[in-house]
């Protein structure tokens, strides 16, 4: 048995889901299906997650959703025609959306969730529609009815162990399973979603709990690249690749697959493979326990902006003992998490993400560093970028580290913060968000041409 994900662009119109049912009629083991909110069919369309977003921030603040409202219908509106799906199915929308703009607004953050979920929701709705009628009988599966149970708030949403006996017994459906991805609900009846791009979290999730072949996910690329296709012209093709090296490369930038998607599958030893929805004969990208990496010690190289430094010196700091300890507690007590902290003897960086930070918080941090800790010198700076080499192989590899570092000297960039974890998996270079492209593309030239990946 195989759980298929279907991303975003793979149903985002009429034309992309009947070559979603292709590919489904053509393997009988593709019995439990996976699908998004329709994302994009253009360049600047917009996701349906991003309309209805759009329509719960209206909806919240009291004005009126009709633009809204009819912007999200008319996406399923089209779809349904266009598959040559009657009325009901665009009623069953329109109702469904209607009550879920008529729910309690009193905890604006469910509110807020129960809406965007609908994408997927009504998704799954209108594709398990669409397959029963050409043949292929399916089913809606309510991720409440299936058993998709995940943690309270303010937890991160993660499923709970229980979710994974819920969800086992679909192996025992007769139709093919078609089950929203991005959402679960609590023990009390509460939906809560993933993180954005999170159904990919919820195939892996169910490819987990009911011991799949396999977990493929489908999207609009043919494989992994070793580079953003954005940033790189016609980059290396990644047949194979590990686990920890895929969840290493999302983490730091590869947008394809969600890094949290990860860990389920891998915990159930069920591979992974990348294909592409418009041309799913292709081999795709494999994702595996172990794979043979004599052969390049570098598999890809992402890199992601949006990064701050909190910069903190203070005379024998690494003497001071529990110095680090009351540092992140500062942090912890304004909720911000940490990515990186690179130390000398006397100052230390902590790298935060900066959509974690206001200038509010950034002040209150800065003033009890200053008081509590009694540094010298306290500040905050913006606008990094961290550009990350991950590679199972970098480990036996002696003078990596000189070739990245000369590699980004080339390019007249300077340096800000190295951070390498003793696994050696990866080496991240902190960054000026401007220099982030150039330095990208010289690393990769450095590490990939003129030889392909494999
Ligand atoms: N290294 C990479 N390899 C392949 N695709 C990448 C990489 N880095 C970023 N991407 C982007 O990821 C996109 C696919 O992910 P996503 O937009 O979430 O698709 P979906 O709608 O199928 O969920 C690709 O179109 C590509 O632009
Ligand atoms: N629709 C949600 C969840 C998701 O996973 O979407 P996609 O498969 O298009 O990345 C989002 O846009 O975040």
């Amino acid at each position: 048995m195989k759980v298929s994900k279907f991303g975003g662009t793979s149903v985002a119109s009429a034309a992309q889901i009947e070559k979603v049912a292709n590919i489904i009629k053509a393997d009988p083991s593709r019995r439990i299906v996976v699908v998004s909110a329709p994302g994009k069919r253009f360049d600047n369309d917009v996701k349906v997650t991003d309309l209805l977003i759009r329509l719960a921030n209206a909806s919240l603040a009291g004005e009126p959703v009709d633009r809204a409202l009819d912007d999200v219908l008319a996406r399923y509106r089209d779809i349904a025609l266009d598959l040559g799906l009657d009325d009901g199915i665009t009623s069953i929308i329109a109702d469904d959306l209607a009550r879920r703009l008529a729910a309690s607004k009193e905890n604006p953050s469910l509110y807020f969730d129960q809406l965007k979920a609908s994408g997927e929701d009504n998704s799954a709705k209108l594709i398990a529609a669409y397959l029963t009628s050409i043949g292929l009988p399916a089913e809606y599966i309510n991720p409440q009815d299936g058993g998709l149970v995940v943690n309270n708030p303010p937890a991160r949403v993660q499923a709970l162990a229980e979710s994974y006996a819920n969800l086992s017994q679909l192996r025992n459906r007769q139709a093919i399973c078609v089950f929203p991805g991005f959402f679960g609900f609590t023990e009390t009846g509460m939906l809560r979603t993933f993180d954005r791009g999170g159904s990919d979290i919820t195939g892996s999730i169910l490819a987990a709990a009911v011991g799949a072949e396999l977990y493929e996910n489908f999207t609009d690329v043919d494989c992994v690249f070793a580079a953003n296709p954005k940033a790189v012209d016609n980059p290396a093709e990644i047949e194979k690749m590990t686990y920890r090296e895929m969840r290493e490369l999302s983490y730091a930038g590869f947008a394809v697959l969600h890094d949290e998607a990860l860990m389920p599958a891998f915990k159930a030893s069920v591979p992974v493979c990348i294909k592409n929805t418009n041309n799913p004969f292709s081999k795709g990208t494999m994702i595996v326990a172990e794979r043979d990496f004599s052969e390049r010690p570098v598999t890809g190289i992402s890199a992601d902006s949006g990064f701050s430094t909190l910069y903190v010196s203070k005379y024998l700091m690494n003497r001071e003992i529990g110095f680090g300890r009351k540092l992140l507690q500062i942090l912890e007590d304004e909720q911000v998490s940490y990515e990186h902290i690179p130390s000398g003897i006397d100052n230390l960086s902590v790298i935060v993400r900066s959509y974690q930070l206001t200038p509010g918080k950034e002040q209150r941090i800065v003033d009890r560093i200053k008081n509590e800790l009694h540094a010298d010198d306290v500040s905050f700076s913006g606008g990094f970028s961290m550009v990350v080499l991950v590679g199972e192989g970098m480990k036996y590899s002696t003078g990596l580290a000189a070739r990245a570092t000369q590699a980004i000297a080339r390019t007249g960039a300077n340096i800000e913060m190295i951070n390498q974890g003793s696994s050696e998996v990866s080496l991240v270079f902190g960054v000026l968000q401007k220099d982030e492209t150039k330095i990208l593309q010289e690393l990769y030239s450095e590490f990939f041409t003129p030889v392909f990946a494999g």
